[in-house]
């Protein structure tokens, strides 16, 4: 996506192939700034302090993260010890596990010596890869938005969504917010309710980022605000990212994504969720019961981010001094409050079945 009139990814690897940049997501929307991650130390804090985030994104940085090492040492223990690292970062999202796993089969039978080579190969493909599928992703969410378009003629779409899960979520395009970005380009008239999401307001700072960036109109809600605006008629459709969808099609997403299908359920509007297959824990069924949630710290809840007078970014105490509170990263929404999933594919009911209709070689 353009950033500036200039074409940016969320990562990409430098000249030499030495190094790789980042967008600095813990700078937006204040400031676009880019960082450059020269070890498998940096590749591994980058994700956990959410410079990178989106679980594609994850995956991306996880595998230039074991680039980096292979380039400080190609052993068999520096290897196994990178894809620990990196595993330990972030649990929630599958995409970070099927990453490692890719660049580890592409690298652990060669002799160290072609070890580092190939990496970067597999690095380079998973990131285009992730383009292309998510391209893919937008154009059969399109068939959605240009079906609710159909249906009330002359009149704007209104989507809701949660979190970001766009292109800076993903290597380009992002998932949730493909097909939407592909519906404004195509004329049809959508308007988003892009969802604050608590704590860490990636709603309100990246996807309004995104979104204005591209010239999607959109509007800012308190997270409370779906239900209210579902009840009177306001959202045509909710669409959202996954973090791991298990293989009955429950899915993990930011916290609070599962009261927005409730109250979807509760009002008959439908709740779709977009997801590369790379996020499909084809081991898991019951994803209340095994998909693991992230904890973070408190002061995520505590605290919120902005800009101070000066124009420095501030961290401002909003809750009272010394009370605790706990920070749950994402929750489990059921199969059964999920309208349908948009995958590479095509689209599928959210239920075992439907998955494997689509992916026939997971049977
Ligand atoms: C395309 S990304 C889908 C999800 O990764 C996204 O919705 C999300 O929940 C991201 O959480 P985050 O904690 O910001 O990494």
């Amino acid at each position: 996506m353009k950033v500036n009139g200039v074409h940016y990814r969320s990562i990409w690897p430098d000249g030499d192939d030495e190094t790789v940049s980042i967008i600095d997501q813990t700078k937006l929307p204040h400031r676009f700034e880019i960082a450059r991650l020269e070890t498998l130390d940096d590749a591994a804090r980058a994700i956990e302090t959410m410079q990178v985030r989106g679980a594609p994104l994850i995956g991306a940085t996880a595998a230039y993260g074991i680039c980096l090492a292979l380039g400080e040492d190609a052993s068999d223990d520096a290897l196994e010890a990178a894809a620990e690292r990196l595993r330990a970062t972030r649990p929630t999202a599958i995409n970070l596990n099927w990453a490692i796993d890719e660049m580890l089969a592409a690298v652990r039978n060669r002799p160290r010596g072609e070890r580092l080579q190939a990496a970067r190969v597999r690095a380079h493909e998973i990131c285009d890869e992730d383009v292309e599928t998510n391209r893919r992703i937008g154009e059969h969410g399109l068939t959605l938005i240009r079906d609710a378009a159909a249906a009330k003629p002359g009149e704007t779409v209104n989507i809701l969504t949660h979190c970001n899960a766009g292109w800076i979520a993903t290597v380009d395009w992002g998932t949730a917010l493909a097909p939407i970005y592909m519906a404004h380009d195509a004329g049809l008239p959508v308007h988003v309710w892009v969802d604050e999401t608590r704590p860490r307001n990636q709603g309100a700072a990246l996807t309004a980022w995104e979104l204005g960036g591209h010239g999607v109109p959109h509007t800012i809600v308190a997270d409370n605000a779906g239900g209210h605006l579902m009840q009177h008629g306001l959202v045509d459709l909710c669409i959202t990212g996954t973090d791991r969808t298990t293989a009955a099609g429950d899915v993990a997403n930011k916290i609070g994504t599962y009261l927005k299908a409730l109250a979807a359920k509760d009002n008959g509007v439908p709740f779709h969720v977009a997801l590369p297959s790379s996020t499909i824990d084809w081991t898991i069924e019951d994803g209340v019961a095994g998909i693991p949630i992230e904890e973070r710290e408190a002061r995520e809840v505590t605290h919120v981010q902005g800009l101070g007078p000066d124009g420095e970014i501030v961290s401002v105490e909003i809750a009272a001094p010394g009370s605790p509170a706990a920070n749950y990263a994402f929750d489990v929404t059921p199969a059964r409050l999920v309208t349908g999933l948009i995958t590479e594919r095509g689209l599928c009911p959210a239920s075992g079945e439907g998955l494997r209709a689509l992916f026939p070689e997971k049977g």
